[in-house]
């Protein structure tokens, strides 16, 4: 079996997914994948140092050699803050009100994917399979390339693929995309943001792209392809069953006294919707005088990516509206939002998960979403929950049986809450099976492989795989 080098811009040691903490989606699936393969991962420390040194910290824990450097005070404002959390995620959420153009971002951007790849370069050997994760390192391969790297290489993008329109607002955007054509393979999380990709090298570079979905670019294919992310499913499962998940579930349940609850899990991003969902819920309150007093709303948000002023205002545009909602609807014995600023172990979630009544899942844009799979994973069979789920998240794509919503429609939201609460066991039941049938089969084990497979070149014409790495290797 080839070995794997993930590169990607944290790295999160296997030991630290049980953690408490706010360990984006990213991590939890990449700590599945390297358990599996002999491997390393390598990426930044998150630790800042005065002088960059691009000095190697290796690290050996439970099969997975890790391998971080760390950055100095103004690439991590240039790069992470910067072009990374400032440019291209609003960008690629959809944002250009809150995309930021500065040209000292996109040349710290250009310095750190550089230093990656001087970093990284000495742990290649000639077999093994490269595979860079997100929007922080979109360029690395080519600066790979360029220093003599020819193993196979691919990308994952998590987040979504923005349409060609906006696209060519960023300034280089020509630049960037063709750098990202030195990559073997390149994934996506829904066939949406593949479509859109394929439609700006198609009508801005003017690229060929055959019937089976590679792109051609100067003399070389290049496989673009959606692979849907999961679930650690069996190990999220496992921990949903344990005595932690279970004392979080009596917690939570004997602290809502009778009352029907809604849970919310989301880092604290615009993209996640917060604002308009506490919105909604008061809209349903407001219509529904009868349920105040009966309904809870628990937010867990986890602060994220704190330097950048766009987090800062979502923080207090939303401390702002848990007070007006509250302030207009509690009384002395009820609160009806729980908003909580901090992050908590998946075994805690899970419990959490199971002891609501409806998972609200409402981002006005994102990649995948991994909290709705894990709502959906955590629920009893016989009484499950009601997954409120955008149409604007990846993962309504898979979980079409969940009640979606449009984020940006107060109403239309609030009446789905409503719909939920009324809905029959029979109903539950009948939309739970769809639903645990996708999380638990379109799992991450699957993601991996179904990418692992590609990145190896064993896909057949008609992008589906052929024979899987695993029994390659057997
Ligand atoms: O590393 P941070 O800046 O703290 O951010 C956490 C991660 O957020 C993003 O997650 C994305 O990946 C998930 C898994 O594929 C997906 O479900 C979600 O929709 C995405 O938003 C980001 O893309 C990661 O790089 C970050 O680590
Ligand atoms: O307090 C928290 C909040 C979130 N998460 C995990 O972080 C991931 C979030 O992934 P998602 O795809 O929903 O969004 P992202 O943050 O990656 O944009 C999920 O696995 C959550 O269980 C966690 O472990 N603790």
């Amino acid at each position: 079996m080839s070995r794997l080098i993930v590169v990607s811009n944290r790295v999160s040691v296997p030991k630290a997914a049980g953690a408490a903490g706010a360990q984006g989606g990213l991590a939890v699936a990449l700590n599945s994948a390297l358990r599996e393969h002999r491997g390393i991962w390598f990426g930044w420390s998150g630790q800042e140092t005065e002088e960059f040194t691009g000095h190697l910290n290796m690290q050996r824990i439970s099969d997975v050699t890790t391998a971080t450097i760390d950055l100095e005070t103004q690439d991590i404002d240039e790069y992470y803050n910067g072009y990374a959390n400032r440019t291209l995620w609003p960008l690629f959420h959809y944002r250009i009100d809150l995309t930021e153009y500065d040209r000292s971002f996109g040349e710290g951007y250009e310095r750190v994917n550089a230093r990656f790849a001087t970093s990284v370069l000495p742990l290649i050997e000639p077999d093994d399979l490269v595979w860079v994760h997100d929007y922080h390192l979109l360029p690395l391969g080519s600066m790979l390339r360029r220093k003599g790297i020819r193993n196979r290489m691919g990308l994952f993008l998590h987040t979504p693929w923005p349409p060609t329109r906006l696209l060519v607002s960023l300034p280089f955007h020509e630049r960037l995309v063709a750098s990202m054509l030195e990559y073997d393979v390149i994934g996506f999380q829904t066939q949406e943001w593949l479509e859109s990709f394929m439609h700006y090298v198609s009508k801005e570079m003017g690229l060929p792209i055959t019937d089976d979905g590679t792109v051609e670019y100067q003399g070389r294919k290049i496989l673009a392809k959606a692979f849907p992310i999961g679930v650690d499913y069996d190990e999220f499962v496992e921990g949903a069953r344990s005595a932690e998940a279970q004392e979080a579930y009596e917690r939570l349940k004997a602290s809502i006294r009778g009352r029907k609850l809604m849970i919310g899990v989301d880092r604290l991003d615009y993209s996640k919707g917060l604002g308009e969902r506490f919105e909604s819920f008061g809209r349903f309150l407001t219509d529904h005088p009868d349920q105040a007093g009966n309904v809870v709303l628990l937010q867990i948000a986890p602060p994220s990516r704190g330097d950048v002023a766009s987090y800062q205002q979502i923080r207090e545009d939303l401390e702002r509206k848990t007070g007006h909602i509250n302030g207009a609807h509690a009384d002395v014995a009820f609160v009806p939002i729980r908003y909580v600023n901090r992050g908590y172990p998946r075994s805690h979630l899970a419990g959490f998960y199971r002891a609501a009544d409806i998972g609200l899942v409402t981002p006005l844009r994102d990649g995948m979403n991994l909290v709705a799979k894990e709502y959906v994973a955590a629920q009893d069979p016989e009484d499950p929950g009601v997954l409120i789920l955008s149409q604007f998240a990846g993962a309504a794509q898979q979980l079409t049986e969940a009640l979606l919503v449009n984020p940006h429609s107060i109403e239309h939201v609030s009446e789905a809450i409503k719909r939920a609460l009324d809905m029959p066991l029979s109903e539950r039941k009948q939309r739970h099976a769809a639903l645990l049938a996708s999380v638990r089969d379109e799992d991450v084990l699957r993601w991996r492989e179904d990418f692992v497979t590609a990145l190896f070149g064993q896909i057949d014409g008609n992008g589906t795989n052929g024979d899987k790495v695993h029994d390659k290797a057997a």
